[in-house]
This record gives C-alpha cells, sequence and structure tokens, in this order.
C-alpha cells in the first residue's frame, strides 16, 4: 500500500512571518493531489514537511501514521521519490549513474534496474552513457523521474516538476507521470502554478493562500466553481482561455 499522508496542525515560520499556517489535512493513499496557489503561498515549504527538507516549526506530518520526524532522514528520503524545477541531476555523473545513484548509495547498485526505469520513462537504452549536459530539458525531467522512482518509492514529491518545459514536452510528461502514478500504485502530490494542468491530472486539488489551504476539491467541483473565491480565480483563467479558443474553433 502507498502510504497515506497526515498534516497534523503544520505550521512554519522564518523569523516572525508564517509560510505554513496550521495546516491540517489527510491525504488518502493512491491519491494523486495537485497543490496550486499564487507565489509565495506556502507549498514548496509544505511539501518539503514531508522529506523533512523543512522541519515544522509547530505541529506533526505523518506517513502511514508514523511521525517522519521520528524516522532517519536519509532513510526517509530513499523512500519517497522527489521531482524539481531545475532537475538537480549531477552533472559530471553520466545519465546511467544519475538514475542509478539512489540504489548505489543503499548499496544495492542494479544496472539492470537503470535500463527498466529508462524503459518506463520512453528514453532510449544508449542514453546511458551520455553526460546531462548533452540532452534536452524534456529528457533531462524524464530522467529525473526515473531516478526519483529507481528505488521504488510508494510516494511520489513533485516541485513544479514541468516549469521549465514547452507546452507539448510538458503535456506528454504530465500525461507519462499520471500514468506512472497508476501503474506503480504510487500517491503523489505535485505543485504546480499552472491550473489547468492540476485539473487535468489530479483527483484533488488543494488550493493555498498565505500559508493556509483555501480550497479542497476534485476538479469537477473546481470547474463548476464550488469551491470558494479564491480557486474560482485560479480556475476563471484556464475557463475563460477555454472558452476563447472555442469562439475560435467555431470562427474557422
Ligand atoms: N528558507 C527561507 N527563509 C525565509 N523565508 C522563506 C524561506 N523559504 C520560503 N520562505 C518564505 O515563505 C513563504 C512561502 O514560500 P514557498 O516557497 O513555500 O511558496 P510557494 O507557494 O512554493 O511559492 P512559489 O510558487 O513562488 O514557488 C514565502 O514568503 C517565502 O519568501
Amino acid at each position: 500500500m502507498p502510504p497515506a499522508i497526515t498534516f497534523d496542525a503544520v505550521s512554519k515560520l522564518y523569523g516572525e512571518a508564517a509560510a505554513v499556517r496550521s495546516v491540517s489535512l489527510e491525504i488518502a493513499s493512491g491519491s494523486f493531489i495537485a497543490l496550486v496557489g499564487s507565489s509565495g503561498s506556502g507549498k514548496s515549504t509544505l511539501l518539503k514537511t514531508i522529506n523533512r527538507l523543512v522541519p515544522p516549526s509547530a505541529g506533526r506530518v505523518l506517513l502511514d501514521g508514523v511521525d517522519v520526524a521520528a524516522q532517519p532522514s536519509a532513510l526517509l528520503r530513499r523512500s519517497i521519490g522527489y521531482v524539481f524545477q531545475n532537475i538537480g541531476l549531477f552533472p559530471h555523473l553520466t545519465v546511467g549513474r544519475n538514475i542509478g545513484i539512489g540504489l548505489e548509495l543503499a548499496g544495492r547498485p542494479d544496472p539492470a534496474r537503470v535500463a527498466e526505469m529508462l524503459d518506463l520513462v520512453d528514453l532510449p537504452h544508449g542514453i546511458a552513457t551520455r553526460l546531462p549536459a548533452e540532452l534536452s530539458g524534456g529528457q533531462q525531467q524524464r530522467v529525473g523521474v526515473a531516478r526519483a522512482l529507481a528505488p521504488g518509492p510508494r510516494l511520489l514529491l513533485m516541485d513544479e516538476p514541468f516549469g521549465a518545459l514547452d507546452p507539448i514536452t510538458r503535456d506528454a510528461l504530465g500525461r507519462k507521470v499520471r500514468d506512472l502514478h497508476e501503474r506503480l500504485g504510487l500517491t503523489t502530490i505535485m505543485v504546480t502554478h499552472d491550473m489547468a494542468e492540476a485539473l487535468l491530472l489530479a483527483s484533488r486539488v488543494l488550493v493555498m493562500a498565505k500559508g493556509g489551504i483555501v480550497a479542497d476539491a476534485t476538479p469537477a467541483d473546481l470547474l463548476a466553481g464550488k469551491a470558494g473565491p479564491e480557486a474560482e480565480a485560479l480556475v476563471a483563467v484556464p475557463r475563460e482561455q477555454m472558452r476563447r479558443l472555442m469562439a475560435l474553433d467555431r470562427e474557422a
């Protein structure tokens, strides 16, 4: 079973300023969650409390009922896949070693697993001997996903993973990740600025503002305007774009 996550009154203060304000919520095992909200609303900070990159100032985060603070952070991070915007591949290591690094550090190197992961993200095996700089941005981000999934985590955290990609590559990778989420039976949390991406990929959308969760709804309820004013302001943009595109299509 992939883990369920509980945020129990989680807050994070930086000096006087609260980046996250007393967030309490449960995430069911197997969910695909999109975390959206304006810049600075606390999305990344909340995400990072799960893998202990950010220790909460108050409250607890539980994975399957166990406080993450009670687990050694290296062990915890090995059990959680993490993909972030600037990819963070090791530039001096080949693609193959980048993908295998988690297994290597855990003392169980596995070249066959590297090939399996390349297949999983639709990259040719020949790419394994190249350096990251010799790949396109989209290919690098696929390697980032392969690296996160190589140790076989059940939980995948993604922080604006496709932000730097062109729209076509972004759409393809988003679908790929959704497909992997289903096939591997993951629990996935993705921070994104793109409401359309959130609506199309997630089963549940959490909207943050000023460190708090201001809406928590399915994509269908969000689109139907049932999730409150903050959510409505974010949904209005893709909805209006869709309306204009359809009007153009009718004129053509
Ligand atoms: N290490 C830090 N030190 C001080 N303040 C921080 C730190 N990290 C984040 N903050 C502040 O906490 C608030 C929330 O930041 P966070 O990165 O979580 O927002 P976000 O919603 O992910 O934003 P974005 O969409 O721009 O990435 C912001 O006001 C930010 O300036």
